[in-house]
């Protein structure tokens, strides 16, 4: 089949490269991408972190904040929008910016009988969307680095955070998850279902930096009807977020 999406170019350079958005202070080596915009907003509301400068108006002009972690290490922290062409969008700007390591704090769909806000670390994902195609060759799944998994799963064991660890389903169109395909995944291994993460993984990989996720069991796809379980209030979204700030120095 000619698919366009088949024709990795591993050598091919872009015609044009991403560019640094500029802040107001040094940019620090790592990032936290963050998708709940509450949990940023009273992160800047209680003094831990400031506005520092933004992202192009075309990609929504989200802020780029700053704060530190315990030992005091600047950690910068955004919203990368959803979807996996715009996520990747903002990724390869701040690896153009010199960040390093980057952890994606995230709410997913859970496939399996998981409780509202359960901690899942992610080891892989399987590459249901079309980004990460341009950044590796075609194939069904993309693993997160076992190092990185680690760090990620050690620091949850030091502050009691119980987890899951296992494959996200990473998807273009979360309308068309079908009982079929959700049958289908979780026969794959998956455990829950999102928008981002094997895009991220494949030009992480490409760009040679570090990317770890820390998502939640979000609403409920494992039984036979759809239960939204009102996910996006849930209270994981507050723990996710000072964790991944913490776990952006150890992966
Ligand atoms: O709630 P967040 O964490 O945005 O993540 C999930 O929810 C969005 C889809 O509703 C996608 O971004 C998906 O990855
Ligand atoms: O992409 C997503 C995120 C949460 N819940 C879903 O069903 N899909």
């Amino acid at each position: 089949m000619d698919l366009p999406l088949l024709q990795f170019d591993a050598t091919g350079a872009g015609m044009y490269s991403p560019s640094a958005p500029r802040l107001s202070e040094p940019w620090p080596s790592r990032a936290v991408m963050c998708f709940f915009h509450e949990q940023i907003a009273a992160l800047v509301d209680r003094g831990a972190a400031r506005l520092a400068g933004r992202f192009s108006v075309e990609m929504g002009g989200h802020g780029i904040y700053v704060t530190e972690d315990s030992r005091g290490e600047s950690v910068a922290v955004f919203h990368p929008t959803v979807g996996a062409p715009t996520a990747v969008h903002h990724l390869e700007r701040v690896v153009a910016a010199g960040v390093r390591s980057v952890v994606v704090c995230g709410g997913t769909g859970a496939l399996v009988p998981l409780a509202l806000g359960h901690v899942i670390v992610a080891t892989g994902s399987i590459r249901d969307e079309g980004t990460s195609f341009h950044y590796a060759p075609a194939g069904s799944r993309v693993d997160v680095d076992p190092e990185v998994v680690g760090a990620l799963t050690g620091l949850l064991e030091e502050q009691s955070v119980p987890h899951a660890t296992g494959l996200t389903w990473t998807t273009d169109a979360p309308f068309r998850e079908t009982p079929s395909k959700v049958a289908a995944r979780r026969d794959q291994g998956c455990l829950v279902v999102e928008m981002e993460a094997s895009a991220l993984l494949a030009a992480g990989r490409f760009r040679g930096v570090k990317v770890g996720f820390l998502l939640y069991a979000g609403d409920d796809l494992s039984g036979k009807t759809w239960d939204m379980r009102n996910w996006t209030a849930s209270d994981a979204r507050a723990r996710l977020l000072p964790l991944a700030i913490e776990a952006s120095g150890r992966i």
